[in-house]
């Protein structure tokens, strides 16, 4: 089978979160998640969590479903690098994407969340596309919808083609060729820790030459900015006048007048490009921008977020555990 489905930037001209529909129960109820390559847990808002955590989010019921079945004695909670956190209990359930089904997923219903959850009503909680030895769930953890899915795939592989404020999709069992231009280059994934984890050759700054070094990052759907070591941050910035590690936000910003330089990476001999105009996170005030470029401080790899990803069709390929990027 494949199954399709629209991935839609939230707030629409910020981009700082991509959430798709997931069909959950009997009869269905669909929700907004986020899809997240950076965790391998799938919770959602519910209606056994307090008032007070809940904000505008679509709330699933266990007992308006008459597949749910609980997990006893089952519960969850994970924690994000942004500090953000959710706990609660587990269910067995139909989960529904694109029109593919798995019958008993393991649905871990959030009975809390963290203010950054409450306070977000574009998501009712996260599908995790991370593997499935970062899932959370004791005393026996559980595996993502995708690798339950998996052997009912087509081919073993998800393809993300997130745009920069409009919708893009995420695709399962296959890849759209009408989706991108010239060909996909893979890169091999360390998936030990459970992250798609792959090297980059290097970056290169506007027109400047390439610089040849290994960038260990990790693919993450579900984090929104690119998160790169602080030499390569610097050099960035160094192009955009006016620019400054800004004291109070502890990130870089920039006058939003600024002409930006589009950012390079390389994957082996591959160059992926980042237009410039894709590095203006948001504005902050009247003239000031916030850079979608970001130092990722003591984070042991960098994070290529959304930020990447918008410029990029990626296919995370488990069959053979790599990456690919293709330009579009
Ligand atoms: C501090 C916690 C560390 C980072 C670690 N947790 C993780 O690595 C988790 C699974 N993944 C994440 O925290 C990150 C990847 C590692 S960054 C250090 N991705 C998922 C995140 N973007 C999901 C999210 C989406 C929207 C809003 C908020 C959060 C742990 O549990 O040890």
């Amino acid at each position: 089978s494949t199954g399709i489905v629209a991935a839609t930037p939230f707030p629409a001209e910020y981009d700082r979160e991509y959430v798709a529909p997931v069909s959950l129960g009997t009869p269905a109820q669909e929700l907004n998640l986020i899809f997240d390559t950076g965790s391998s847990d799938l919770w959602v808002f519910s209606t056994s969590m307090p008032a007070a955590q809940v904000a505008g989010q679509k709330l699933y019921n266990p007992s308006g479903s008459s597949t749910s079945a609980v997990l006893w004695g089952h519960t969850w909670s994970i924690q994000y690098g942004d500090g953000s956190r959710s706990s609660g209990t587990v269910v067995n359930e139909l989960v529904t994407i694109g029109g593919i089904s798995y019958a008993s997923q393991a649905l871990e219903i959030a009975n809390g969340v963290s203010a950054q959850f409450s306070q977000d009503p574009a998501s009712s909680g996260l599908l995790g596309l991370g593997f499935s030895i970062l899932n959370t769930v004791i005393p026996t953890s559980q595996k993502t919808w995708f690798d339950n899915v998996l052997p009912t795939l087509a081919a073993p592989v998800f393809t993300v083609d997130l745009k920069r404020a409009a919708p893009g999709t995420y695709t399962f069992g296959a890849i759209d060729a009408s989706s991108y231009a010239g060909k996909i280059e893979y890169t091999p994934i360390d998936n030990s820790n459970g992250f798609w984890r792959l090297q980059a050759s290097g970056y290169q700054v506007g027109t400047s030459p390439f610089q040849p070094t290994t960038i260990d990052a990790i693919a993450d759907t579900g984090t929104t900015l690119l998160m790169l070591p602080a030499a390569i941050v610097k050099a960035y910035y160094a192009q955009v006048p006016g620019s400054q590690l800004h004291a109070s936000y502890g990130a870089y910003t920039f006058p939003c007048s600024a002409k930006l330089p589009s950012f390079t990476f390389g994957i082996g001999r591959y160059r992926g490009v980042i237009p410039g105009a894709f590095v203006s996170y948001g504005r902050i005030d009247a003239t000031t921008c916030y850079g979608g470029i970001q130092d990722q401080g003591n984070l042991p790899f960098s994070i290529f977020g959304d930020i990447l990803m918008k410029a990029q069709v990626v296919v995370f390929d488990a069959g053979r555990t790599r990456i690919g990027f293709a330009a579009k």
